[in-house]
């Protein structure tokens, strides 16, 4: 009917009248078996059935054209090994059969297998197959499996993230561990020769991260996973910082599965991290504490003080003339006598004491576990150390010290203030000298 106005018109009006229904072919009969013939005829679908010996005893024109399978061409030994359904009574759906082609090409299949029971037999005697050839689809995922695993991988490597998991293999029953290779990587192993297992991992931790990491190991089950970040010693020595996270998977019916986990390289984060601490601590000219890092010093010791009693003495101490250097010889050589100063004064401390940059051409040394007597010690071999020799062109370069140690109830303001007068009064006495606060004559003496 050709597509007009009226012809439309007749359709619509055609559908309103009643239709004569198809006449069903009695089954089994002779028009019924044609009628299957022509449907099978033209599937897409390849249609295949096997007796039990997996000899086809019917191929529609797909299985023989596009298969090649059939009474004349013969089944391939994958196709006939599915005449097992046959055996075993049980429909298979959607597996996936890998033919071998000529010129190294696999055509892949995707097959459902029933067993077949005809009318008077009471087991199946036959397997009806019916195929599908996704070898276009298939390779196609598999292409962009590929390409997604790559770019994972790149991706892996740019965070230097890697990750694993840890599994009971079901045969042995043994413990595996499996890495991705940037894991591989980060630990200095070559996946080629290195199978990674729970102990050889152990193996590689620093000796000193060991106990903690056993420790939060030994939590994790409890806490369904961790996070964790440590060092590891790598087979040439090398010491990286990893942080490593690790999770506890079940299944459906909560049973633990499988643990799995990342581990990522943070050597850098860290040293970054600690650059960052030290420059906020420390000051840039003489390497030596900065007056934040030791006022905090000072509190922590005047907690201690508080709590335990243990006293602590601080010596303020400055370079005597220093102005007439910088005049002289030039700023940078000013620079040049401060940090050989800090150097020097560094090799005279006991390891309890502390040294700092107050500011300017002035220095704090606290003085832990001792009292002001203590600290004057301290102090003497301070002033001996500045002016044991000279200072390239600058020549011998000398500093005057203050002292004064904790009493109760004396605030840290307090103690600062005492220094700094016994300071002064050492500067006022000719320098190149220790002044404690006790021996001050007037206000700070006693
Ligand atoms: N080169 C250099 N000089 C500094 C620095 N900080 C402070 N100074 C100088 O240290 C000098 C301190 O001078 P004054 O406070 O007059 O004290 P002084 O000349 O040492 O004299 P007395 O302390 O009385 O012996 C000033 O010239 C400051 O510019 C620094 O980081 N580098």
């Amino acid at each position: 009917m050709s597509c007009t106005k009226r012809g439309a018109e007749e359709a619509v009006s055609d559908r309103s009248k009643p239709t004569r229904p198809l006449s069903r072919p009695d089954p089994g009969s002779a028009e019924e078996a044609a009628l299957l013939r022509r449907v099978l005829g033209s599937s897409v679908v390849a249609v295949l059935v096997l007796d039990r010996c997996g000899q086809a005893v019917y191929a529609n024109g797909q299985a023989v054209e596009e298969l090649g399978i059939g009474p004349a061409g013969g089944v391939p030994a994958e196709i006939a090994a599915f005449r097992w359904i046959a055996v075993t009574g049980k429909a298979l759906h959607d597996v996936r059969c890998a033919l071998p082609e000529a010129e190294d090409g696999t055509r892949v299949l995707s097959i459902n297998a029933e067993p077949l029971t005809e009318d008077g037999e009471s087991a199946p005697q036959r397997v009806v197959l019916s195929i599908n050839d996704i070898t276009e689809q298939y390779s196609y995922y598999e292409q962009a499996l590929r390409e997604s695993e790559q770019r994972l991988e790149e991706a892996q490597q740019i965070a230097r993230l890697g990750h694993w998991f840890a599994y009971q293999e079901r045969e042995s029953g043994r413990q595996r561990l499996w890495w991705s290779p940037v894991i591989y990587d980060i630990f200095g192993r070559d996946p080629q020769r290195f199978v990674p297992s729970f102990r050889r991992y152990l193996r590689s931790i620093h000796p000193d991260d060991r106990p903690m990491l056993r420790a939060r190991l030994a939590n994790a089950s409890r806490e369904d996973g961790y996070e964790v970040e440590h060092r590891i010693v790598r087979p040439d020595g090398g010491v990286r910082w990893i942080r490593e996270r690790g999770k506890l998977e079940h299944d459906a019916s909560g049973r633990r599965r499988r643990m799995f986990g990342t581990v990522q390289d943070i050597t850098e984060q860290k040293e970054l991290q600690r650059e960052l601490e030290r420059r906020a601590s420390h000051d840039p000219l003489t390497e030596l504490y900065n007056r934040a890092k030791l006022q905090q010093l000072l509190h922590s010791a005047q907690a201690a003080y508080r709590r335990h009693g243990t006293p602590f003495a601080i010596v303020l101490f400055d370079v005597d003339h220093f102005k007439a250097v910088n005049d002289r010889w030039g700023h940078t050589a000013g620079d040049a006598v401060l940090w050989e100063l800090a150097r020097r004064i560094s090799g005279v401390l006991r390891e309890t004491d502390e040294l700092g940059r107050w500011g300017g051409e002035e220095f704090l040394a606290l003085a832990s576990y001792t009292d002001e007597a203590g600290g004057a010690e301290l102090a003497e071999r301070i002033r001996r150390s500045a002016a044991e020799r000279p200072i390239g062109q600058v020549g011998t370069v000398t500093v005057s010290l203050g002292v004064a140690g904790i009493e109760p109830g004396a605030s840290l303001e307090t103690l600062e203030h005492r220094a700094d007068q016994a300071l002064y009064a050492a500067k006022a006495a000719g320098r190149n000298q220790v002044c404690r606060y006790a021996s001050l004559p007037a206000g700070g003496g006693r």
